[in-house]
């Protein structure tokens, strides 16, 4: 049993349906229909016209090019096939309303008593329900706005037309999250009176743990190959045990080298199967870390979905994410067992790959989870990547460059950084859209919402394929038509802070980056008069 712990702040996480891309509109059009005989006309005057010589390459190469012109020309209308049937679907339910509406003000009484009874009625009950402009229809349709009608006028003052312009409308805000039909996600952001917005809570807030029950499974991992912290290693497993009474679980290699050293060790735990580490999160309470940033990602990255609080240790030579020092483990421990600690609540991103050539849903690959950020970009070939970019289906731009970074906050001090991106609070919900090396002069990187869905496409133009990487690590190709579809997960990676999130990001920029390191301008000089 793993012990319980108690945040005393939640952050609101969406969760992406990917899948849905796929799904084709409620309504034919008429040009895909079209298109779909012209793309027929074209298969046949192919095969009348196909080669009969081998050798004939020429007649072979215009005729792939034809086929492809053709499977782009589709992909092309079934976009706006898509993106039409989403407006249509939002004026159908507009109009809906707004007819509901006026029927509603028709029927209000004229006489200043029976107004003012239904104005109180109507003010209780929602009215006019304002679409989520721009929004697809993949998300949860439940509205994210409702408005109500109000009287807000003087008291006494008389029913009429000059009244109208005294009403003064309503509104409730609810936050509905991407494909959650329940309440699991839900939460209030805004507060709402008479018609004025004040946030009601931010998911930058400083977050504490406070553990209810005493960890007791603690999960160790190890930076391969470093005297140093196998050295620390040895020393840490036996003092949780000895000292702590605790379960210590470590990685088959670890538990190799623990048991090197003595078979005193022999209480270590381990796994022997890959599978058994999906296994892992409802058992262990508390995850460590001995090495660099990457041990932390790798760490992440055993769990593909909830992750336990981790507290990392700093055995490398930068540390954005391992704020705890290795010589004084025994105390930052203590304090941590004890808890309340504070932690930062690093946000992942999912990745989905589509490819082009699956036929069926039940086709697609595994989710990956990153915590820094997924690259795309243009592997060892020396060809421009040409990369289509969606935010929510709606087009943001054509990539021409070495490639796209899609990198958490976490991940903003990291390869986005490199690339030009800015560098962002970990505790601040967004997706960064840093593109590396872009052949333009004005491709500036953007920060996204938490809420959207990106979707990068290689073309079916596209002279190259593309590569993804995922925190560095598993490269996929990407071919032409083949998409990844990215949204922010709902498994965020909580780490223990050293002193509090603020304080340790500007600490890892200062330390890690020297960041503004400037000479202070003396004072021995010509002031302003
Ligand atoms: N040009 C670049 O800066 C560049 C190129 C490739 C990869 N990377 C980064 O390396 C990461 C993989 O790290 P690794 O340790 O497994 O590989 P690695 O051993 O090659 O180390 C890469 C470096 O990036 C640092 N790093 C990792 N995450 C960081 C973060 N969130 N903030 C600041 N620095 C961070 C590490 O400390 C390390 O020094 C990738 O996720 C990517 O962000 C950077
Ligand atoms: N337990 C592990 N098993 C396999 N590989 C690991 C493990 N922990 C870390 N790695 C890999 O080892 C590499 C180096 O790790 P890490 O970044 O932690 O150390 P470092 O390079 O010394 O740190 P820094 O870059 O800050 O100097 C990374 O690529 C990481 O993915």
């Amino acid at each position: 049993m793993s012990s319980n712990y108690k945040l005393n702040h939640t952050d609101s996480l969406g969760n992406g349906d990917a899948n849905s891309l796929r799904s084709n509109p409620e309504n034919a059009f008429s040009d895909l229909t079209s298109l779909a005989q012209s793309e027929k006309a074209v298969e046949e005057l192919l095969i009348q016209q196909t080669p009969m010589q081998a050798s004939d390459d020429h007649l072979i190469e215009f005729s792939e090019a034809l086929r492809t012109v053709a499977k782009a020309l589709r992909g092309s209308a079934e976009g706006k096939a898509l993106a039409q049937a989403e407006a249509a679907e939002w004026k159908r339910r507009y109009e809906l309303e707004r007819s509901k509406n006026l029927d509603l003000l028709r029927q209000a009484p004229l006489n200043e008593e029976a107004n003012s009874m239904e104005m109180d009625h109507i003010a209780k009950s929602p009215r006019l329900h304002v679409p989520e402009n721009g929004k697809s229809t993949r998300y949860s349709l439940e509205r994210i706005c409702a408005h109500e009608v109000l009287q807000d006028c003087e008291p006494n003052s008389p029913i009429g037309s000059n009244n109208k312009l005294k009403r003064k409308a309503s509104f409730k805000l609810s936050w509905g999250c991407k494909g959650q039909a329940n309440d699991q996600h839900k939460k209030d952001i805004v507060s709402f009176e008479s018609g004025n917005i004040t946030t009601a809570d931010r998911s930058s807030k400083q977050i504490s743990l406070t553990w209810e029950t005493s960890p007791q499974n603690v999960l160790i991992f190890t930076k391969p190959k470093s005297t140093s912290v196998q050295v620390l290693s040895v020393e840490m497993v036996r003092w949780l045990r000895e000292q702590k009474g605790l379960n210590v679980y470590v990685e088959p290699r670890v538990k190799a080298e623990l048991l090197s050293e003595s078979s005193s060790f022999d209480f270590v735990q381990t796994w022997e199967d890959d599978k058994e580490i999906s296994l892992l999160h409802p058992k262990i309470d508390l995850v460590i870390t001995l090495g660099g940033d990457g041990t932390v990602l790798w760490a992440a990255s055993m769990f593909k979905g909830p992750v336990p609080p981790i507290v990392p240790f700093s055995m490398g030579s930068l540390g954005f994410m391992t704020p705890f020092h290795s010589e004084q483990y025994r105390e930052c421990l203590e304090a941590v067992l004890k808890g309340p600690l504070s932690i930062t609540l690093r946000h992942r991103l999912q990745c989905h790959i589509i490819r082009d050539k699956a036929r069926h849903d039940y086709e697609t690959e595994e989710n990956m989870l990153v915590l820094n950020e997924v690259t795309i970009d243009r592997g060892i070939t020396s060809f421009l990547t040409n990369l289509e970019c969606y935010c929510d289906n709606s087009f943001v731009t054509c990539v021409q460059g070495d490639g796209l970074i899609l990198s958490t906050t976490s991940g903003s001090t990291a390869y986005s950084l490199a690339a030009g991106g800015s560098m962002v609070h970990p505790q601040v919900p967004g997706i960064l859209f840093t593109p590396i090396c872009p052949h333009s002069l004005s491709f500036r990187p953007l920060i996204l919402p938490d809420h959207v869905t990106v979707r990068v496409q290689v073309p079916f133009n596209s002279r190259s394929s593309a590569w993804v990487s995922f925190d560095g690590k598993g490269r996929k190709q990407l071919e032409a038509g083949d998409a990844l579809v990215c949204s922010m997960a709902p498994w965020p990676v909580s780490t223990a802070c050293q002193v509090e999130s603020t304080n340790d990001f500007l600490r890892s920029i200062h330390d890690g980056l020297h960041w503004n390191l400037r000479k202070t301008q003396s004072s021995d000089g010509p002031r302003e008069t």
